[in-house]
């Protein structure tokens, strides 16, 4: 793939993106974390490349959010989707959706959804899904029990960088090979040339060692579903617990995932732990076996009369003679039994099989002594006996299970992959049954947006107390109302259902028909009169708008505060007059609806959202605009309740004849 033809990316992220393993499905599937692991690249950054491949894949021109309230609008929609998202990788995976033109990107989304809604959300999928996360690669692996051998340069840089877990030595001859036999428990040889070297020890002639790194570092396959051990789990529970269907045998996968600890090592295996232990508790056993013999001696001793020959004393006293020779005379017995005695307690303490038991004998085996000595040598023997046996159960077990996970790694892979879209797809549905939403249709031909009963989430109000509301345009149109009748808040409505429809989701209404639109145009109330300079590029914002291409949403809130009212209702005027050529579907909320109407060439068309009445000095709304009706203002209100109500109403009606 042609990274840098993708919008926004450069030489040098095209090149960060060209080291991901597989960049081209990251891209493909919007998988942003992958994206996020290319060098350099951020999360915030990773959304943007992921939705400018998808803008390249459906040819889309970009820019359908053309203005900054249009922007801040689709954030909005953006976050009632994430705070919905359990994972952070749903959150930065919903951000790309995008608003967009075109209708195979918007029906691809919708694919997304239709999966999306048929999901129950779950808490106790949702709790689960708090364990999920990307799989982490672990690092700052080290085995210290093997090494690689080599005499060959290239092979040795190719050894230091292939396989950085051991240890790689440049050799000579087979003298260096067997040194290094005496210091690691297995030796891999990388050369041919080495073939039949007879050498003590596990030295093994592997010329394809470093393309079989299952059989050298088995730790390295281990290492990744022990420090992943807890979000494999998740996501196995995930699958269990909304019935999705496992790309492996869930309880193989747990069975493999409980014979390796948290960090890489063996668990569950007799004869390793048996091992273990051994070698940990050999020096203490040993001290223990010694006092063992030593208390029987001791005691044996002391109970005993010893009668010793004058000859015998003789030679003690003049030959200095020791009394061990006495010893083993008077006691031999006794010494016999002890050094028993200490054989079978370190035998049995540290459950010594036949052979090494045989070994373990030689440690308390001498000339009749009091007190009874361990022998150093013999101490040393066993220790490397078991420490080798240790190491050799544990590399032939990690080899055994390395065999069985290999072939689960892509599965574990595509078990979080789908937890973790499960969640995407949960976020959507709860937004969908949040809101009662439904899923747009869209018109060909162009005929605007058709509103029923919408309920816009981003009010001041609890959902539950937002007034439906019902609202279609054809056209260009000016909306007029009651002040707080609901008139932002309807373009806001607008805008959103506009918005989210175009991203391919669900809408907050009871039906929603629109056209395709090419781009959304939202300006905000202004704050106040602009001074010149503000106002001149404020028109020429409208003007480019005007000469801009077609199929666009206009919405514009009180344009005419930006300046004087008699000057902002002929600029409106003009704006709407080429809007109306442009074809442009367009919402002018304007107080100025009359004096508009008056300056423009076109018959524009007036909504209005309308007060009922007034009670308790409170307004009364109906928040769905009457069609082709120009609302009464507040104060046009008033004074007709006071006509009615006065006594003298010839005040009032004077005043109210003037509206
Ligand atoms: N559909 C609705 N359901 C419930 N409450 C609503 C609805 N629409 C608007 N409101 C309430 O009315 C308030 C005023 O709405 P909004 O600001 O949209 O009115 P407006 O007509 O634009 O006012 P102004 O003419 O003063 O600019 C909102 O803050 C909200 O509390």
């Amino acid at each position: 793939m042609e990274f840098e033809a993708i919008p926004g990316v450069g030489q040098k992220t095209a090149a960060a993106l060209a080291e991901l393993d597989d960049p081209e499905t990251a891209l493909e599937t919007g998988d942003v974390l992958t994206i996020a692991a290319a060098p350099g690249v951020t999360d915030g950054r990773a959304a943007a490349i992921a939705r400018g491949a998808i803008q390249r894949r459906h040819d889309d021109p970009g820019g359908f959010l053309a203005t900054d309230r249009s922007k801040s609008l689709y954030d909005d929609a953006l976050s009632l989707l994430q705070e919905r998202a359990v994972t952070t990788y749903a959150t930065k995976r919903l951000e790309t959706l995008y608003p967009s033109p075109r209708q195979s990107r918007i029906n691809e989304v919708r694919e997304l959804v239709d999966r999306a809604l048929s999901h129950e959300p779950d808490t106790a999928v949702l709790d689960a899904l708090g364990g999920v996360e990307p799989l982490e690669s672990p690092s700052g692996l080290r085995v210290r029990d093997r090494c690689l051998a080599t005499a060959d340069a290239e092979q040795y840089a190719k050894a230091k960088s292939k396989m950085p877990e051991l240890s790689a030595e440049v050799v000579d001859d087979a003298r260096d090979i067997d040194e290094l036999a005496r210091s690691y428990a297995t030796v891999f040889v990388l050369d041919e040339s080495f073939a039949g070297i007879d050498i003590d020890g596990d030295v093994r002639i592997l010329p394809d060692a470093l393309d079989k790194p299952e059989t050298v570092v088995p730790e390295r396959l281990l290492s990744v579903f022990a420090t992943n051990r807890d979000r494999i789990m998740a996501a196995a529970e995930v699958h269990r617990l909304a019935g999705l269907e496992p790309p492996c045998d869930l309880d193989a996968l747990e069975d493999g995932l409980s014979r390796v600890d948290d960090d890489g090592t063996i668990v569950g295996d007799d004869e390793l732990r048996r091992l273990e232990v051994a070698v940990d508790d050999l020096d203490a056993a040993v001290g223990t076996a010694e006092s063992v013999a030593n208390d029987y001696l001791r005691d044996a001793i002391k109970e005993r009369n010893v009668t010793i020959e004058g000859q015998d004393f003789l030679s003690l006293v003049e030959q200095g003679a020791r009394v061990d020779s006495l010893l083993a005379r008077e006691l031999d017995e006794d010494f016999e039994t002890a050094v028993k005695k200490s054989r079978t307690h370190l035998t049995e303490s540290l459950s010594l099989a036949p052979e090494e038991a045989e070994l373990a004998d030689r440690i308390f085996d001498g000339d009749p002594t009091f007190p009874i000595n361990r022998r150093e040598d013999a101490v040393g023997r066993l220790k490397n006996e078991l420490t080798a046996a240790r190491d050799r159960r544990a590399t032939s077990l990690k080899t055994e299970l390395a065999a069985d996970l290999a072939d689960l790694r892509g599965p574990v892979d595509q078990l979080v992959r789908n937890a973790l879209e499960l969640d995407v797809e949960l976020a959507i549905a709860r937004f969908g049954r949040d809101f009662d939403c439904v899923m747009p249709a869209f018109d060909d031909p162009e005929t605007g947006f058709e509103i029923r009963a919408g309920r816009s989430p981003l009010l001041d109000v609890e959902f539950e107390d937002v007034d439906p509301v019902d609202y279609g345009v054809e056209g260009v149109t000016l909306l007029s109302g009651v002040n707080s009748g609901g008139k932002t808040s309807l373009l806001d409505l607008v805008g959103l259902i506009v918005i989210l429809a175009h991203m391919g989701l669900p809408v907050p209404a009871e039906s929603v028909r629109l056209q395709r639109f090419t781009e959304l145009h939202y300006y905000a109330k202004s704050q106040g009169t602009l001074d010149a300079g503000a106002f001149e590029s404020t028109l020429k914002e409208f003007g480019d708008l005007i000469s801009g291409a077609d199929g666009r949403l206009v919405l514009v809130d009180e344009l005419e505060s930006i300046t004087e009212p008699g000057a902002s209702a002929k600029i409106i005027a003009g704006i709407l007059e080429a809007l109306d050529t442009q074809g442009a579907t367009a919402v002018f909320v304007s107080h100025l609806a009359d004096e508009i109407r008056e300056a423009s060439a076109v018959d524009v068309a007036v909504d209005g959202i309308q007060a009922t009445g007034l009670v308790d000095g409170k307004l009364q709304v109906n928040r769905s605009p009457v069609k082709n009706h120009l609302a009464r203002s507040t104060p046009e209100l008033i004074v007709e309740k006071l006509a009615g109500e006065a006594t003298d109403a010839t005040f009032y009606e004077s005043l109210l004849e003037k509206f």
